[in-house]
């Protein structure tokens, strides 16, 4: 049987392999650059030929090692790659540690730049003033519902969705205390505090709720006092430098929260293309009905209906509809024309690949 010594002397000799390999990977990457300058291409990062490489690799699988880290290497070596032609700009709402941020990280890896702008609108703003590619916001919680900023934002812009991502959202609750009896106060994001509402009327029956910010708001609350705790995720607690006090505090065991990357334009057709639009109907019985059954005779599938105030009149409202198919399938795009006779006003907010999720 092979040493220990051995063993190692024979991972050392692999690892090394595989660093000529990214050597060779990376000069490719400076090379694909030029073509892409030579080209007149305006955008480096190719979203669609990423997603073919991650489902390349992962269907192809390498023995053993796990699929699921398939997708984390490639990632990275992709973001890394890219780096070198051009950075990826990406923005992101809130704090470092938020899930937005989880959710950009794991669409765009380590080395992309990204930019913290505070709130929802900040996000839309950089994208349009050029200052990031693009931006990552949530859109909907399976706990909480809509985010109605990110609903009213794109309602009024003219960016696209690209992309979206459904992550899993696990809350921790971190603090200096050295257990539940010592933590006297709890803050947290809005969001954050209502998916862990029951958990803490609970545990916490006692315990002073205090709405901050952002993660990082509530994190530095409990960094300063030891009978302060924080909501938030693993990886803010661990930014943060906090101990971990509870794991999954949030009150239902499936808790995700849909992000979407928003962007100038949309995404080609895959295949598996989600499309969401905004329309407004005339004031009469049975308008939005007859609108809806638009899509039913055409045989499309609607995953989502949500209505918002126009902000144009008192009480007249818009809806936002998602539905399966790509603008560019003849069927979807006949419905959209069907609808634009019926509607006052139709906009399509873009159409992207269906998310496979993220944990
Ligand atoms: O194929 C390209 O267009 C590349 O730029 C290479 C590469 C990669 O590393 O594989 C890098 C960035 C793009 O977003 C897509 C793929």
């Amino acid at each position: 049987m092979a040493t220990l010594g051995d063993l190692r002397e024979r991972i050392d000799s692999i690892d090394d392999r595989i660093l000529d390999l990214l050597a060779e990977r990376a000069e490719v990457a400076v090379e694909v650059a030029h073509a892409k300058r030579a080209a007149n291409a305006t955008q480096f990062h190719d979203p669609e030929r990423e997603r073919r490489v991650l489902t390349r690799l992962q269907a192809k699988g390498a023995g053993r090692f796990p699929r699921d880290a398939i997708r984390v290497v490639f990632r990275e070596v992709m973001s890394a790659c890219l780096s070198l032609e051009e950075p990826m700009k990406v923005a992101f709402p809130g704090t470092e540690g938020a899930f937005a941020e989880v959710a950009a990280r794991h669409l765009f890896g380590l080395a992309a730049r990204y930019r913290e702008t505070g709130t929802i609108e900040g996000v839309f703003d950089a994208v349009r003033a050029g200052e990031a590619a693009c931006g990552v916001v949530p859109v909907e919680s399976s706990t909480d519902g809509s985010v109605t900023l990110t609903a009213d934002a794109l309602i009024e812009s003219d960016l696209q969705i690209r992309q979206e991502l459904v992550l899993d959202v696990a809350y921790c609750l971190f603090s200096k205390a050295e257990g539940l009896s010592g933590v006297a106060r709890v803050h947290g994001h809005p969001h954050a505090l209502s998916q862990c509402r029951l958990w803490l009327a609970k545990h916490l029956p006692g315990a002073q709720i205090v709405q901050t910010v952002s993660a990082a708001a509530a994190a530095h609350e409990a960094l300063g006092d030891p009978s302060a705790a924080a909501i938030g995720s693993r990886g803010a607690g661990e930014l943060y430098g906090l101990p971990l006090l509870r794991e999954r505090i949030h009150d239902r065991a499936e808790n995700a929260t849909r992000f979407i990357v928003i962007a100038p334009a949309d995404a080609p057709a895959t295949g598996a293309d989600k499309t969401s639009i905004v329309f407004s109907v005339q004031e009469e019985p049975g308008a939005l009905r007859r609108v809806l059954a638009i899509f039913d005779d055409a045989g499309i599938n609607l995953t989502r209906i949500e209505s918002r105030p126009s902000r144009q009149k008192h009480w007249d409202y818009v809806f936002l509809v998602d539905l399966e198919g790509h603008r560019s399938d003849p069927r979807v795009a006949d419905a959209i024309e069907r609808l634009r006779a019926r509607c006052e006003m139709v906009k399509v907010l873009g159409s992207y690949p269906r998310s496979t999720g993220a944990r």
